[in-house]
C-alpha cells in the first residue's frame, strides 16, 4: 500500500482530462488497478461510492448501454438509443452530484459500443461537448468503443475519427483489440474462436502508433481470454501473462526508454483467480471490469434479507411477533435494497484489495 494521501492531488468527485492520466500512470508505476463498476441505478451507484470511500481508493463507474437504459426507466422506448442516451446522462448528473461528498476521485466512464450501438455515443458526446461548453470540462470522463469484431483496420479507422473529436475534451478513450467471449449488451460472443480472444502483439502496436499520435489519453482492452459472466471452468484459459509481452513488443518498436508504454485494461474481472489479476496488474493493467460478480452480491444481499424475514414480508400486516403487527420495516426498500447495497460494496471492497487500489487516497 502506498502512503495515505498518495492521490490527494486529485479532486473528490468525478476527475476528467490529465487528471485521469496522471491517476493511470500512478496506478502504472505503482503497480496497481482501479474497478471499474458497472452501475444500473442510484443505488447501485451509492453502494460502490460507500466501498470506495470506507477504503479510501479511487474508483471508475460505468454505464453499459443497457445499463443505461435501464437507469433511465426499461418503459422508456430505445429504438434509436433515447433512453440509453438519456440514461447515461441522467447516471452521470447524478453522478457528478453525489461523488464529492464521498470524498474519493471518480472516473465516469462509459462501456462497450459497437458499431450498430454508435448513435448511443454519439449521443454522449453531444452531452459532453454541452457541458464543456459550460463548465469547461466533459460530462464524462472516458468513454469505450468497442470495434473488436470490425476489421482491424475499420477498428482504428472509427478509432481515430472518434477520438480527436474527444481529444478535445480531454476525454479518455478505451479501445477493444481482439473478442471478450461471453456476451455484452445482446452481443452473443459464446461461440467464437478461442484465437480471436488472445490479441496479438502486432495489433495492439497498430492501434498505439495511430492513437498516440492524437493524444496519450487513451487504454487497449487487449483480449487474453477474458470473458464476460462467471462459468464453470471450460476450455478458454485467462493468459495475463500475454500483456507483458504486449508492453515489449511497444517498448521495442517506440525504443524511448518506456519499459511499459500501453495502459490496458481486463475485462471480464469477475470470476478471475487473485493470482490471474496480480499477473495481469503487474503488466499494465490499470483499470478491470467487474459487473456478474457485484451484480451477483447485490441479489445475495436482497435474497438473504427475504429469506430470513419472510414471514415478515407475506402479508402487510401480522407476522410471528403478532396478527396485528404491521409489517412495513421489512418492506420499505430503504430495508431490503439497502441489504444489496451492504453486500455489493464489500464486493467492491474485495476487488480493491485484490488490485492493490485500497488506501490510496
Ligand atoms: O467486462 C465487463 C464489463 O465490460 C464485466 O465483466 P464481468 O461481468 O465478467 O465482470
Ligand atoms: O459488457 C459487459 C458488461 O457486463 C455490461 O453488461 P450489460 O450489457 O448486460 O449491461
Ligand atoms: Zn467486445
Ligand atoms: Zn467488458
Amino acid at each position: 500500500m502506498s502512503p495515505n494521501g498518495a492521490l490527494s492531488f486529485l479532486p473528490p468527485g468525478v476527475i476528467t482530462g490529465d487528471n485521469v492520466r496522471k491517476l493511470f500512470e500512478y496506478a502504472r508505476e505503482n503497480k496497481f488497478a482501479i474497478p471499474a463498476i458497472n452501475v444500473t441505478s442510484s443505488s447501485v451507484v451509492n453502494g460502490v461510492l460507500e466501498a470506495a470511500r470506507d477504503i479510501k481508493s479511487p474508483i471508475i463507474l460505468q454505464v453499459s448501454q443497457g445499463g443505461a437504459a435501464f437507469f433511465a426507466g426499461k418503459g422508456l422506448a430505445n429504438g434509436n438509443q433515447e433512453a440509453s442516451i438519456a440514461g447515461a446522462v441522467a447516471a452521470a448528473h447524478f453522478i457528478r452530484a453525489i461523488a464529492p461528498s464521498y470524498g474519493v476521485p471518480v472516473v465516469l466512464h462509459s462501456d462497450h459500443c459497437a458499431k450498430k450501438l454508435l448513435p448511443w455515443y454519439d449521443g454522449m458526446l453531444d452531452a459532453d461537448e454541452a457541458y464543456f461548453k459550460e463548465h469547461g470540462e466533459p460530462l464524462f470522463s472516458s468513454h469505450m468503443l468497442d470495434l473488436s469484431e470490425e476489421s482491424k483496420a475499420e477498428n482504428i479507422e472509427i478509432c481515430e475519427k472518434y477520438f480527436a473529436r474527444m481529444a478535445k475534451m480531454g476525454i479518455w478513450l478505451e479501445m477493444e483489440i481482439g473478442i471478450t467471449g461471453g456476451e455484452e449488451d445482446g452481443v452473443d460472443n459464446t461461440g467464437v474462436d478461442n484465437a480471436s480472444l488472445y490479441t496479438q502483439p502486432e495489433d495492439i502496436y497498430d492501434v498505439y502508433s495511430a492513437l498516440s499520435k492524437i493524444s496519450p489519453n487513451f487504454s487497449i482492452a487487449a483480449g487474453f481470454g477474458n470473458v464476460h459472466g462467471v462459468y464453470k471452468p471450460g476450455n478458454v484459459k485467462l493468459r495475463p501473462e500475454l500483456l507483458g509481452m504486449h508492453q515489449e513488443y511497444t517498448a521495442k518498436q517506440i525504443s524511448n526508454g518506456d519499459a511499459k508504454p500501453l495502459f490496458l485494461v481486463f475485462h471480464g474481472g469477475s470470476g478471475s483467480t487473485k493470482e490471474e489479476i496480480a499477473t495481469a496488474v503487474s503488466n499494465g493493467v490499470v483499470k478491470m471490469n467487474v459487473d456478474t460478480d457485484t451484480q451477483w452480491a447485490y441479489l445475495s444481499g436482497v435474497r438473504d434479507f427475504v429469506l430470513k424475514k419472510k414471514d415478515y414480508l407475506l402479508t402487510q400486516v401480522g407476522n410471528p411477533d403478532g396478527a396485528d403487527k404491521p409489517n412495513k420495516k421489512y418492506y420499505d426498500p430503504r430495508v431490503w435494497v439497502r441489504e444489496g447495497e451492504k453486500v455489493l460494496a464489500e464486493r467492491v471492497k474485495e476487488a480493491c484489495k485484490d488490485l492493490g487500489n485500497e488506501g490510496r487516497c
